[in-house]
C-alpha cells in the first residue's frame, strides 16, 4: 500500500542563524578551546559538553593535549613526563616537548573539523599563557575556525581538593609510580609550577576574543562576545550543569493492556501485572528513602497510573516531552501487522532505525530533540525519578552512556525494571534493579558504564 503523498518520510536540512540573524548555511566548525589551571575542572567540563553536543546532533571531539604528552614523554623519559619538575618553566627540555604535543593536537583538531567529519573540536590543555592562546586564535583564524574559550577559575579548596582526589590521584601521569599521598602532593606542586606562569583571560588580550569565565564551578559568570548557535548552546549548558552528588532514576510504565497484545503506542490502562510493578515500585522508594525526590510522568495513562501507586505524595509533574515516541499511522499495531501492511516502512526503519519517522509520527531523532528540555532540566535538579517509556529512556540513557546516537535505538529496558544513574567526574554509575513478578524480589545489577 502506498503512502498518501506528502506523507513520506522526509529529510530536511535546517538552516541555523546566529544572534545578528546571518544564518551559517555552511556551518562554521568550531573550535573550544579549555584555559585554566590544573585541577579546575577543564576536562570534567570537555568531556561533558562533548557529551552533550554529540548527543543533540554536533559531531564533537575532545582533543586532550595531556594525552599528547603522555606518548611524547614516554618516547623521551616516561619519568619527566610524570613528575612537577616536567612542569617547571625552567625545564627547557621539557617545555619543548609540551609545545610540541601541543602543536600535534593542534594539526589533529583541524584535519578532523576540515576533513568535514567532525563540526566541533574540544582542546582540552591548560593554555594559561597570552602567547599559548595568541598562536590558538592565530592558527584557527588560518584554518578558517572560529574559537571559543572557556577559563575555569577556582579558589575554592574544597572543589579543588575533590578534583584532585577524584581524579589526578588515578591519573595516568601517576599510575603504579606514586602511592596516593606523593601522588596528591606531587600534584599540588604541579599546579605551583602553573601559577608562577599564569595569565588569566582578559577582553583586551585580543580583539575578537570570544569567551566565558566560569567562577568556581559555575557559582558565577563573565560571559564575552558570544558568537553564532554552537557558542549560546555551550554558554547555556555550562550555566545549568552542578557538581552536587544525586541519582537519577529511570523506570518504563507497568506492563500495559497494548504491551500484553504486542501492539505499539496507543493510550491503554496498566493490566494486572503492571499494576504489581506499580506496587512494588512504590515500596522501593518508601525504602530507598532519596531525600527530596521529584517524579517526572509522561502524560499517558499507564505511565500515569504507574507514578500515581507512589505512596507518599511526592513533588510529582507531568511533561508531555516524555510521551512516547509516536508511531504515527503504526499506533495500535503489531510488528506483524507492520510488516504486512507496510513491508517498505519496515525496510525503512530496520535501514537506519535512529532517522526513520512513522509517516505521521516521529523519529528517534524526533524525540531526542523534543528531550533537550528535560535532559537540561534534569542537568539542573537533584533526585529525579523519571517514569516512561522505551523509546523516550533509550534516548535518556544514551546521553548518559555516551552512547553513538545510532546504536540508542537498540539499548536494552526491559519492562519491571529500574535503573539508578549516579554520574560520576568522567563516567555515570549505574544500578539496574529488576523486578521478579512472581517473587516480588528485586534483583540488583552494577555496571560502571563509559
Ligand atoms: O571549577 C571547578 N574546579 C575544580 N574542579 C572542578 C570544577 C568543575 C566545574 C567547572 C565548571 C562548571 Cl560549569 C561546573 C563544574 C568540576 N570540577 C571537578 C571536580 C571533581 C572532579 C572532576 C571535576
Amino acid at each position: 500500500m502506498e503512502i498518501p503523498p506528502g506523507l513520506e518520510t522526509t529529510k530536511r536540512k535546517v538552516a541555523h542563524s546566529d544572534e545578528h540573524g546571518f544564518s551559517d548555511q555552511v556551518r562554521v566548525p568550531n573550535v573550544i578551546v579549555m584555559v585554566g589551571l590544573p585541577a579546575r575542572g577543564k576536562t570534567y567540563i570537555s568531556k561533558k559538553l562533548c557529551r552533550y553536543l554529540k548527543w543533540t546532533g554536533f559531531k564533537t571531539k575532545v582533543f586532550n593535549v595531556g594525552e599528547y604528552r603522555r606518548t611524547d614523554a614516554n618516547a623521551a623519559d616516561a619519568i619527566h613526563g610524570a613528575n612537577a619538575s616536567f612542569f617547571s618553566p625552567d625545564n627547557a627540555d621539557a617545555l619543548k616537548v609540551r609545545a610540541e604535543s601541543a602543536r600535534r593536537a593542534m594539526e589533529d583538531m583541524a584535519d578532523y573539523l576540515n576533513s568535514g567529519s567532525g563540526s566541533v573540536a574540544i582542546f582540552d590543555a591548560t593554555n594559561t599563557t597570552k602567547d599559548r592562546r595568541s598562536i590558538i586564535i592565530d592558527f584557527c583564524k588560518k584554518k578558517r575556525l572560529r574559537c571559543f574559550f572557556i577559563e575555569s577559575v577556582c579558589d575554592d579548596p574544597a572543589i579543588i581538593d575533590s578534583n584532585v582526589t577524584d581524579v589526578k590521584v588515578n591519573s595516568p601521569d601517576y599510575k603504579g609510580l606514586m602511592t596516593a599521598e606523593q601522588a596528591k602532593e606531587d600534584f599540588m606542586n604541579r599546579i605551583e609550577n602553573y601559577k608562577r606562569q599564569y595569565e588569566p583571560l582578559e577582553e583586551s588580550e585580543h580583539e575578537s576574543l570570544s569567551f566565558i569565565k566560569v567562577i568556581n564551578a559555575g557559582r558565577s559568570f563573565k560571559v564575552h562576545q558570544v558568537r553564532g548557535h554552537v557558542q549560546s548552546r555551550v554558554v547555556y549548558f555550562l550555566m545549568n550543569i552542578h557538581l552536587l552528588p544525586r541519582s537519577i532514576y529511570l523506570t518504563r510504565h507497568g506492563q500495559s493492556e497494548y504491551n500484553a497484545m504486542g501492539r505499539l503506542g496507543g493510550d491503554s490502562p496498566l493490566t494486572d501485572d503492571g499494576r504489581k510493578y506499580a506496587s512494588a515500585l512504590a515500596d522501593f522508594f518508601e525504602e530507598e528513602e532519596v531525600p527530596g525526590l521529584r517524579v517526572w510522568c509522561s502524560q499517558k495513562v499507564r505511565a500515569a497510573q504507574t507514578a500515581q501507586q507512589l505512596k507518599p505524595d511526592f513533588h510529582t509533574e507531568y511533561w508531555k516531552a516524555l510521551d512516547e515516541l509516536d508511531a504515527g499511522i503504526c499506533e495500535g499495531l503489531t510488528y506483524e501487522d507492520i510488516t504486512q501492511r507496510y513491508p517498505k516502512q519496515a525496510d525503512d526503519r530496520a535501514t537506519d532505525k535512529y532517522h526513520y519517522r512513522y509517516p505521521s509520527g516521529e523519529s528517534y531523532e524526533d524525540v531526542v530533540s523534543r528531550l533537550e528540555p528535560v535532559i537540561m532540566e534534569l542537568e539542573r535538579q537533584a533526585n529525579v525519578l523519571v517514569v516512561s517509556h522505551q523509546a523516550v529512556l533509550r534516548c535518556i540513557l544514551a546521553y548518559f552512556y555516551d552512547r553513538p546516537l545510532s546504536e540508542l535505538p537498540y539499548i536494552d529496558i526491559p519492562l519491571h525494571s529500574l535503573v539508578k544513574l549516579t554520574p560520576r567526574a568522567y563516567h555515570c554509575d549505574s544500578t539496574i534493579y529488576a523486578l521478579d513478578l512472581e517473587t516480588g524480589e528485586w534483583t540488583e545489577t552494577s555496571a560502571q558504564l563509559p
